[in-house]
């Protein structure tokens, strides 16, 4: 519900408290229609301002009364000479009976609202205010020309004055004075009411018996607004109570909110706690777990022990009821023995007389055995010293056959030739297998026959066609020192090989060439493969020198090596040893006063096993790989010279040796046409520079073996056999391994290749002499 409406609402009210005081019905219709508008508004307008202040003070009776009553007593009179003059007058007093209800109405409405919004502004200063304002509004009213001077406002006035209630009319002016309105004013009102009075007198006379009416009324209201004054005390003190009780409640639920806030803290911290205590709890749990769990191993663990030992116990118990058993059988033999002992006492002082008598032959007798052990150390003095002398006349008759068996040795290899040659055929490579026809027809004569004359045969058939178309058949027959068949193992040819091999430790200097075109195997015989089986004739010549000059250490021969490894590409040497990727010096052949070969520059690395001459080719292998990538084939187009220098010396004999051993893997000995090399000019160059190293080779040994003492010898024809110049001259041994392709395709190249080696076998170079030994 509205404010508005609970204003409304008491109105609807009144007339039932206001029923009973009806004085007749003609006239209270009047009256009851106009009064209850201002009267009860005020009293509602109290109660409601009492009840709406809860801290205010309660309004003092007086005020309350006061303005109640000064209101209701000032409307009331006024009330019946404005309802008359709309009765009077029609229409237009209606209007101005209207106005004043209708302020009031709107006065008690503000007054509420200024209630309401004051809270607690002193009700009687409100109340007068209002009425104040509402009288003022009255006199605007009448004075404002809205209405004509004599208006029912005014007219209200002067009713009031013309009554003869001066005293209510002065009161009135007074308060009006008091209030603000003007004095003048107010005694203009006056006059204008009392003449206004004595208009009207006789009809105010025939309304005394009315207002007798109102006055009863005014009674009853006075008790209805005392009863209500009493209510309102009573509910007053109930709103005392009220408050008192809503603060005590409002502490209460302070106090409420305080315990609960602290309530729930606690609860927080007890929350808090309780995990903890959980946690710690389980963290309890846990290791009690853990230690249950380890009291239960160590449970089983003591059971375990515990059933041991009572094994052990029983075991024991067995033990004992059987030592026990031995322990009579003891005590019986215990009492035997005494027995027996007591006897062998007596024995015992038998055998003591004895001995005395028998070490006094002791003594005799190693008086006899010292004289005897001195004799047999002289004879095994002299015995010693026959044998030392015996062992170094075998020492020295060994040395003696050491030096036959060398010198021996070397005169089979002279009687073989101090230059010979082998003839190797490569197999078929995985490639070239496939088609027989590719196959050369080649033949080997009979290894027996071999064996028993020292020679080896190769017939090689070549076949061409003639100008009218005709086949013919050409059967080319060589004979070497040895042939090798595609069969031939590394471990085979080395056999052949190894012997001159060891000259080199007798100082003898050696050489030996692989001869072939591209591809015929030369790089594989004098280096071979990765692993052992296939190492060429350079590790196992090495191996082999390492194991010999070993075995010789025990005759005295104690020996120094060094290896060396140079190519010579376009007729300029290149160290494959050196430092760096590729050699960038210029190296120089010199020949020392003892003739012997030195290349400036060139790395010579000492060698003390044999495992560092693996390390050594793969240098070599890497460098030279290096600069094949920078010339395309260049191993096969470059002469490769591996040279092992020996030193040996033995102080026993105080003999002294030094010699090389030169193993070289020649250039590919293909002729110009098939190289390729017109289209080239570098292949052009290399192939001349190739040709002329092998020509003057040749030419090197061709002289040679016209063995004329002193004869000239073109050594200086080409780098490579200035080189070799040492070891191929009339003190070196030499061996010339020609490579063969087994391929049909490459036959002219194996007949040119097998020609030239036959040159060179069919040469005979003077008498081998040791190098540099003494
Ligand atoms: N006796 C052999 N047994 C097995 N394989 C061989 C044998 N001889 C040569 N070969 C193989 O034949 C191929 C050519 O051999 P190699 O490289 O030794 O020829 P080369 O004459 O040294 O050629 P280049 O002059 O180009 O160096 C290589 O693959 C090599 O492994």
């Amino acid at each position: 519900m509205s404010e508005d409406q609970e204003n409304v609402a008491p109105m609807s009210r009144l007339p039932r408290l206001a029923s009973p005081a009806k004085p007749s019905s003609s006239s209270i219709p009047t009256l009851t229609a106009i009064p209850p508008g201002p009267l009860l508004p005020s009293s509602i307008a109290n109660k409601r301002k009492t009840a709406s202040s809860p801290i205010g003070p309660p309004p003092t009776k007086r005020s309350v009364s006061g303005g109640a009553l000064g209101v209701s007593t000032s409307g009331v009179k006024k009330q019946p000479s404005t309802g008359f003059i709309p009765t009077a007058a029609g229409k237009p007093a209606v209007g101005g009976v209207s106005r004043p209800g209708s302020s009031l109405a709107a006065s008690t409405t503000r007054r509420t609202a200024s209630t309401d919004s004051a809270g607690s502004a002193s009700s009687s200063t409100s109340i007068g205010t209002a009425r104040n304002r509402s009288a003022t509004t009255a006199g605007a009213g009448g004075v404002g020309g809205r209405r004509p001077p004599v208006s029912a406002s005014a007219g209200a006035s002067s009713t009031r004055v013309g009554s003869g209630l001066s005293r209510n009319t002065m009161t009135s002016g007074a308060r009006a004075t008091s209030r603000g309105v003007s004095p003048g004013l107010a005694a203009n009102n006056g006059r204008t009411a009392i003449g206004a009075g004595m208009a009207s007198a006789a009809q105010f006379k025939s309304h005394d018996g009315r207002i007798e009416n109102v006055e009863k009324m005014v009674g009853g209201f006075k008790e209805l607004l005392e009863r209500e004054q009493a209510k309102i005390s009573s509910l007053q003190m109930s709103q005392v109570d009220l408050q008192t009780l809503l603060q005590s409640t409002q502490n209460t639920e302070r106090e409420a909110r305080r315990d609960l806030s602290s309530a729930s803290e606690e609860l927080a911290a007890l929350r808090s706690s309780h995990a903890r205590e959980v946690d710690d709890l389980e963290r309890t749990i846990a290791r009690k777990d853990r230690e249950k769990r380890g009291l239960e191993e160590e449970l089983r663990d003591s059971r375990d022990e515990l059933s041991r030992e009572r094994e052990t116990v029983r075991e024991l118990k067995q033990t004992l009821a059987q030592q026990s058993t031995q322990h009579l059988t003891l005590s019986a033999q215990l009492a035997a023995s005494q027995t027996q002992l007591t006897m062998l006492q007596a024995e015992v002082e038998r055998a003591t007389l004895s001995v005395s008598s028998m070490k006094a032959e002791l003594h005799m007798a190693q008086d006899r055995a010292k004289a005897a052990e001195d004799r047999a150390e002289e004879i095994i003095k002299r015995a010693k010293m026959d044998a030392d002398q015996r062992i170094a006349e075998i020492e020295e008759e060994l040395r003696a056959a050491e030096t036959i068996r060398r010198k021996l040795h070397n005169q089979v290899q002279e009687l073989k030739g101090n230059i010979r040659v082998f003839a190797r055929v490569r197999p078929a490579l995985a490639h070239e297998s496939g088609d027989p026809e590719a196959l050369a027809d080649i033949a080997y004569g009979d290894e027996r026959l071999a064996q028993e004359t020292g020679q080896s045969q190769i017939v090689v058939t070549s076949r061409t066609e003639s100008a009218t178309g005709q086949q013919r058949e050409q059967i080319n027959n060589f004979t070497f020192d040895k042939i090798f068949a595609p069969n031939a193992g590394q471990k085979e040819v080395f056999e052949e090989i190894s012997m001159l091999a060891q000259s080199v430790l007798d100082g003898y200097n050696v050489c030996i060439f692989a001869y072939g075109q591209t591809g015929s195997g030369k790089s594989w015989t004098m280096e071979g493969g990765q692993n052992d089986q296939d190492a060429g004739m350079i590790p196992r010549a090495i191996e082999m020198i390492f194991a010999v000059s070993n075995g010789l250490r025990d005759r005295g021969w104690k020996y120094q090596m060094e290896g060396q490894f140079l190519e010579v590409y376009n007729e300029v040497i290149n160290d494959l040893l050196g430092n760096g990727q590729f050699d960038t010096k210029k190296h120089e052949i010199k020949f020392d006063k003892d003739g012997k070969v030195t290349v400036t520059d060139a790395v010579s690395i000492p060698l003390s096993n044999p495992r560092q001459v693996s390390t050594l080719l793969e240098r070599a292998r890497s460098r030279r790989a290096v600069a094949a990538t920078l010339m395309n084939e260049r191993s096969s187009r470059s002469h490769s010279v591996f040279t092992l220098k020996v030193r040996g010396e033995n102080p026993l004999t105080n003999e002294r040796c030094e010699a090389s051993l030169n193993l070289v893997d020649l250039a590919g000995s293909e002729r110009l046409e098939k190289s390729g090399a017109g289209e080239n000019k570098d292949r052009l160059k290399e192939t001349i520079n190739i040709n002329k190293s092998l020509s003057a080779l040749a030419d090197v040994i061709g002289a040679l073996g016209q063995g004329r003492e002193g004869g000239h010898v073109p050594y200086r024809n080409s780098t490579l056999t200035r080189l070799l110049q040492t070891s191929l001259s009339g003190s070196s041994k030499t061996l010339m391994m020609c490579n063969l392709s087994p391929l049909s395709a490459h036959l002219g190249e194996t007949l040119c290749s097998l020609r030239f080696a036959t040159k060179v076998n069919t040469t005979q170079v003077g008498q081998v002499k040791k190098a540099g030994s003494k």
